[in-house]
């Protein structure tokens, strides 16, 4: 691992991720071979982001749209194609070593599938005990280690621990089992949480429990969260930031509460005009309130994919130059000055028709 100091270094910043390209290249067929075709899947092109103590961001898009290879390259579990991942300011590459080995205590992922990322052979005992050993903070005898284990479980509110520090995968409900897969993450005492689809697989009934707990640890712990969804609801309620996704590219960003109620983008736009609200259920059938219901179509694949704006197939609003143009990030009018909102599209470039 290498490292270089940035003015970033300062603040409350934690993890940079600056240009962070991630391309799969795809398996070549035998005819391949006679040819100088090299394909990949593009699946994350130039991703820019920021992870502040104490704050959730939250990472939206439909599925395939790169969120996943983001939160694995973050947490160094993939190699990147080129970019730049900073932790409180010094650039990290992968070597393994002690500096790598920090990193990964510092940076901590949680699964979308707590009954995958648990053994199921092994007691929640057995599963938080490694975690703090191989971080070095087991303690120093028996009762210590009973101690830390008894605080790690008080975190993630499974109480009394003793209840379920002697329990298997199957014996816990899947919102324990998530507990206890981000007890495990605590385990490292990290100062980011990469949360990748934390609740998708969890009944509807749990899911806010377990965001509670996620929001109650980012202010106790002061955490940086990265939140990844598909529902944007869920990224207003939660995040205090949200970054929109499209087909591997970063589209829009903000504070939650502007992006999701003020969208800029004709893709956000789409997005959370395509979320269940029963809000809105009255307005249905009035084409003139949710223009960018009109936009139908696929994403695109990501082997080749379209020139300019990515979404510009399906975008109801394209002009000629968002097929050629790939479109920069637009600062956007905002009303409270601590704020940001941008939006890559060419649309909010000056003077362009709205
Ligand atoms: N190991 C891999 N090899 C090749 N392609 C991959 C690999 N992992 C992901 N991809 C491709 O990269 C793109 C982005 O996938 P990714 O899983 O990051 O998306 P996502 O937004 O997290 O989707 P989901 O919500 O379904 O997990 C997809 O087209 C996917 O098929």
């Amino acid at each position: 691992m290498t490292a270089t100091k940035t003015e970033a270094a300062t603040g409350d910043v934690v993890l940079e991720a600056e240009n962070l390209t991630k391309h799969f290249p795809v398996r070549r067929g035998l005819r391949d071979l006679f040819t100088r075709d090299r394909k990949a899947v593009h699946a994350v092109d130039d991703i820019r982001l920021t992870l502040r103590r104490g704050r959730v961001t939250a990472l939206v898009g439909e599925s395939g749209s790169g969120k996943s290879t983001v939160a694995r390259l973050l947490a160094q579990l993939y190699s990147r194609t080129s970019g730049d991942i900073r932790l409180h300011g010094e650039s990290v590459t992968m070597h393994g070593g002690r500096r790598f080995r920090a990193y990964c205590r510092q940076v901590q992922m949680i699964f979308q599938d707590p009954f995958a990322s648990l053994n199921p052979v092994h007691t929640v005992r057995y599963h938080l005990t490694r975690s703090l050993r191989i971080h070095g903070r087991a303690g120093k005898n028996a009762a210590e280690l009973e101690q830390n284990l008894a605080d790690l479980l008080s975190k993630v509110q499974l109480t009394p621990p003793e209840r379920y520090l002697d329990k298997f995968p199957h014996e816990l409900s899947g919102g324990q089992r998530q507990r206890v897969s981000i007890a495990r993450a605590l385990g490292a005492d990290p100062e980011a949480l990469l949360a990748d689809e934390p609740v998708s697989m969890l009944d509807v009934s749990i899911r806010l429990g377990v965001l509670n707990l996620l929001r109650d640890l980012k202010e106790r712990l002061n955490l940086a969260i990265l939140y990844i969804t598909h529902d944007i609801a869920s990224a207003r309620y939660f995040a205090d930031e949200t970054l929109v996704m499209y087909a591997g590219r970063m589209v829009e960003g903000g504070d939650s509460e502007t992006v999701t109620q003020h969208p800029a983008h004709p893709y956000t736009r789409l997005l959370i005009e395509s979320a269940p609200d029963p809000d809105r259920l009255d307005r249905v059938g009035d084409p003139r309130e949710a223009p960018e219901d009109q936009a139908g179509g696929e994403p695109p694949s990501l082997i080749a994919p379209p020139t300019g704006c990515r979404f510009h197939p399906r975008c109801v609003h394209a002009m000629p130059k968002c097929s050629t143009d790939l479109p920069p990030r637009f600062e956007l009018p905002i009303a409270d000055a601590q704020q940001s909102h941008w939006a890559a599209c060419w649309l909010y470039e000056e003077g362009a028709a709205k």
